[in-house]
């Protein structure tokens, strides 16, 4: 499978970009970040930046959960090659998720306007995943409060920074494909990120040689 490198300043500037092009801090109005880690950490972090300036807010809050599809590929053993495409597992493993719904909750969910961040929409399996299971804690904590199916009104979008042209393993409902953002589609190539690379410089000059 082809590689792409993709540069910290690349991300940075798409980032920026996006958030102006879908103006989604009026459209979406988003008050929750729910970053799927670890590829969604950085990119939810630089987001927020953006976010902030757009709307002259407060920092909107990051909350993190682990999801985990993909398996390293067997490599030769005297192989020092970075970025090796991986491939997907049969399900996602939840290894982290919200705390809420206790005396000791952190996190309420209700009649918010949550933006799951990831860096990219692959076969859209993780994606999915995650809509599916905040879905199941959104009509928990409704009922908690002893409150209907989608009484809260809380509102899913999705923020990536790829989106693969491909096709989805992963099914997103409606109301959230709505208000979906990914900051550039691309062809079905292995994306190497920066934060993979052991060396930044070398990752770099291929990023900016679009290697
Ligand atoms: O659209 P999909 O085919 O589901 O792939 C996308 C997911 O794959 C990667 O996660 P990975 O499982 O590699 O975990 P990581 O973020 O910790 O690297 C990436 O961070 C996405 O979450
Ligand atoms: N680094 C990386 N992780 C992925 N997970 C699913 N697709 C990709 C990809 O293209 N690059």
């Amino acid at each position: 499978m082809s590689k792409l490198h993709i540069s910290y300043n690349q991300i940075h500037k798409l980032i920026s970009a996006t958030v102006d092009k879908y103006q989604f801090v009026e459209n979406f109005k988003p008050d929750l970040i729910v970053a799927i880690g670890g590829g969604g950490f950085i990119p939810a972090r630089i987001l927020r930046t953006f976010l902030k300036s757009a709307s002259d807010r407060k920092n909107i809050p990051i909350q993190a959960i682990g999801l985990n599809l993909y398996e390293e590929l067997p490599t030769h053993q005297d192989s020092d090659e970075e970025g090796v495409p991986e491939k997907p597992g049969q399900v996602v493993q939840k290894t982290q998720w919200l705390n809420f719904g206790g005396s000791d909750s952190l996190v309420s969910l209700l009649g918010r306007r949550i933006l799951i961040v990831d860096e990219v929409d692959d076969t859209r399996k993780t994606l999915a995943y995650a809509v599916d299971e905040l879905r199941k804690d959104i009509i928990k904590q409704e009922e908690l409060r002893g409150m209907k199916p989608g009484e809260s009104n809380t509102q899913i979008g999705i923020f990536v920074i790829h989106n693969k042209n491909k096709e989805k393993l992963g099914v997103l409902p409606e109301d959230v494909m709505a208000h979906y953002y990914p900051a550039a589609n691309m062809d079905d190539v292995w994306l190497v990120y920066p934060w993979d690379a052991i060396d930044i410089d070398t990752h770099t000059e291929k990023a900016e040689n679009k290697q």
